[in-house]
């Protein structure tokens, strides 16, 4: 039984919003983009959806949010500190409120852009797990909902890769988005998965999270995450992912034994993610 604690934001009305947008569309065409809500079924969806890309860390932030809620309440997850212009910029251009900067994970490859969010739009709320250890204004823990408009997001705990990672799930039930859609970080991977040699990474623990929370999904759930472009479902990965499809034992040698560099921006980015990506982790911003 998921137990669920409601995030209470003071300017949200009930009803909450979500939306997201890729770089690549042009500005002109976002305006005639927003109307058409995502829907993956004939089940009616309210939820807008984009997928934002970063050059620099080859790494993605999803946009979301409630087309259909008088606010358009929106949410961020994983934004990256480079493309925060382009990011509000587009929030705008959709009229959308955004009212969540949300973070996976402490990330190794890019700076978090949560920080410089709340620094220009002082409403947002930064959002972290608190098994992260990280700052934020909300720390978050598996089985809290994250509500925009009539949407919400599932906390679920899928350590491993790092420290308190997180997978967020659109919610189950009336209006919910169908099939289901987990914003899994770098814990699930198409066919691969995050590495497991960084700040609390353990194999062990990302085999089980990640097997205990792909039986509570349907098949055709679709999971995205912040390295790759290409949708996967759940379905998919326990049939064809090369590593996770494995027993136990020779998982933890596969990643035991991945010997791949790290990435240029560690040193920076972990520090600084520890604070919403500010340098100065005294900073009261975050
Ligand atoms: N040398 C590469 C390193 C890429 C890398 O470590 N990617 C991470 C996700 S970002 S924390 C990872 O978990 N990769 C798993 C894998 O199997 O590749 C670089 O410099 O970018
Ligand atoms: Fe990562």
């Amino acid at each position: 039984m998921l137990r669920f604690r409601l995030l209470s934001v003071p300017f949200l009305s009930p009803k909450a919003q979500i939306t997201c947008s890729s770089l690549a569309i042009p500005r002109s065409r976002l305006r005639s983009q927003m109307g058409s809500a995502y829907t993956t079924s004939s089940h009616p969806s309210k939820l807008l959806f984009r997928q934002l890309f970063e050059k620099e860390s080859s790494t993605y932030t999803y946009l979301l949010a409630d087309a259909s809620h008088p606010e358009k309440p929106a949410l961020l997850v994983d934004p990256v500190d480079k493309t925060i212009d382009r990011d509000l910029s587009l929030v705008k251009d959709l009229g959308l409120k955004l009212i969540y900067a949300i973070n996976t994970h402490v990330h190794a490859d890019h700076v978090t852009g949560t920080g410089l969010i709340k620094s220009k739009l002082p409403g947002v709320k930064s959002v972290i797990s608190k098994a992260s250890n990280a700052k934020a204004d909300l720390l978050i823990e598996p089985g809290d909902k994250i509500q925009f408009g009539d949407l919400f997001l599932e906390v679920r705990a899928t350590p491993g890769h790092t420290l308190g990672c997180i997978t967020y799930v659109t919610g189950d039930g009336p209006n919910q988005p169908q099939p289901r859609m987990a914003f899994t970080g770098d814990a699930l991977l198409i066919r691969g998965c995050g590495r497991t040699d960084f700040q609390g990474g353990s194999s062990e623990q990302l085999y089980k999270s990640v097997h205990s929370q792909a039986r509570t999904f349907t098949q055709n759930s679709f999971s995205y995450n912040t390295v790759e472009f290409q949708v996967t479902t759940v379905g998919e990965e326990m049939l064809y992912n090369p590593r996770l499809t494995k027993d136990e034992e020779t998982f933890k040698n596969i990643m035991a034994n991945l010997n791949l560099s790290y990435p240029k921006m560690i040193n920076v980015a972990v520090p600084a993610n520890m604070a919403c990506g500010f340098q100065d982790t005294s900073s009261k911003m975050c």
